[in-house]
């Protein structure tokens, strides 16, 4: 047995790959997520962010390549790996017939938990996932709602250090969205670690640390959404409120950023500024300290500035621009 990742790393795939036959499901994905972090894994249907989980979670091993979690490795130590792992399927396996407790019961049991320590873990899953008034009921009559909080208790159950979870927000209404985006938040900041999938796009971003976007195998892109952002060479679109003369102002912003080899904020404008009674719209490609620069450049020039406002692009925006939309 060796523990192969360094430092804070709770996640790592290393160089991943998973091929069925000729699909190329996992091409090649290396990425790694540091402890207490929550990373979203964003694809089109196909992608293989279920090939990498069940790989994550021991359920299939790789063509080529290895993954660790909490530096134990998948293919030399299982074992080790699934002590410290819970997985969240994204269809849950239901016994119809045994009610929740039983349910949590029989997971624990399973992972060993004996005793008060048992008990006790049990009790704090109930309470976790707010399902402490369901305990009784049996499974078949639970929402939704409620069966996915139940498999989340059921990954938690043997307190893992990182959890996996495929879809865990797919079919919920908005509310038991907040709520398991709460939970899961939560949990991070307990310190656990966790790789998620969805294809709630601007859930994902308020969620999560950093994400990785992939397509037909293969990783496109990772980091947070602003790094992503970057590596695109996105720009942000400005809105600029002046109280009086804003058609000056867009003939100055326009006139200075077409001057070649300028230093002014101005020559971060992009194009010419639409202009609307008093508001100003641009495309910006500077950052925030150079949007600071602008609003300071525009009073030097005895323009009332009102407002500003930046409009960032969506995780959505993003991710349609680095795939292609090649798998559906
Ligand atoms: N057991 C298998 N045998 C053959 N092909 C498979 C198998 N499992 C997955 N695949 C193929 O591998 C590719 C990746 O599938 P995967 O389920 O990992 O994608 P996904 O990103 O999770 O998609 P979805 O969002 O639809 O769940 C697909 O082309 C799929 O058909």
């Amino acid at each position: 047995m060796n523990v192969h990742t360094s430092g804070s790393d709770c996640i790592e795939l290393r160089r991943l790959y998973r091929y069925f036959g000729k699909t190329k499901a996992v091409h090649d994905i290396s990425f790694s997520v540091p402890r207490g972090h929550v990373f979203g894994y964003i694809g089109p249907n196909g992608a293989g962010k279920t090939t990498s989980m069940r790989i994550l979670s021991t359920l299939d091993l790789p063509s080529y390549g290895d993954a660790f979690v909490d530096g134990f490795s998948v293919v030399n130590d299982p074992e080790l790996v699934r002590r410290r792992l819970g997985f969240m399927p994204d269809s849950f396996g239901t016994y119809r017939d045994v009610n929740c407790e039983e349910y949590l019961d029989f997971f624990a049991r399973a992972y060993g938990l004996v005793g008060r320590e048992r008990t006790q873990r049990l009790k704090w899953v109930l309470e976790f996932t707010g399902t402490v008034g369901m305990k009784d009921k049996p499974i078949r009559g639970l929402s939704k709602g409620m069966k996915q909080r139940l498999c989340l208790g059921r990954a938690l159950v043997h307190d893992p250090a990182v959890m996996i979870l495929d879809e865990p927000a797919a079919g919920l209404d908005p509310r038991a969205r907040i709520q398991l985006r709460k939970m899961i938040r939560e949990l991070a900041d307990r310190g656990k670690t966790i790789l998620i999938s969805s294809h709630i796009l601007t859930e994902l971003a308020e969620m999560c640390d950093a994400v990785g976007i992939i397509e037909q195998g293969q990783l496109l892109a990772t980091g947070s959404v602003d790094e992503i952002q970057l590596q695109r060479n996105q720009t942000r679109e400005l809105t600029v409120r002046i109280l009086e003369r804003a058609l000056d102002a867009a003939a100055l912003l326009t006139s200075t950023s077409e001057q070649e080899g300028c230093a002014s904020p101005a020559s971060h404008v992009l194009g010419e500024p639409i202009v609307d009674g008093e508001l100003l719209r641009f495309a910006f490609a500077g950052d925030v300290r150079d949007q600071a620069d602008l609003v300071a450049w525009l009073i030097d020039k005895n323009f009332a500035v009102a407002e500003i406002a930046s409009h960032r692009k969506s995780l959505e925006d993003v991710f349609l621009q680095v795939t292609e939309g090649l798998v559906q």
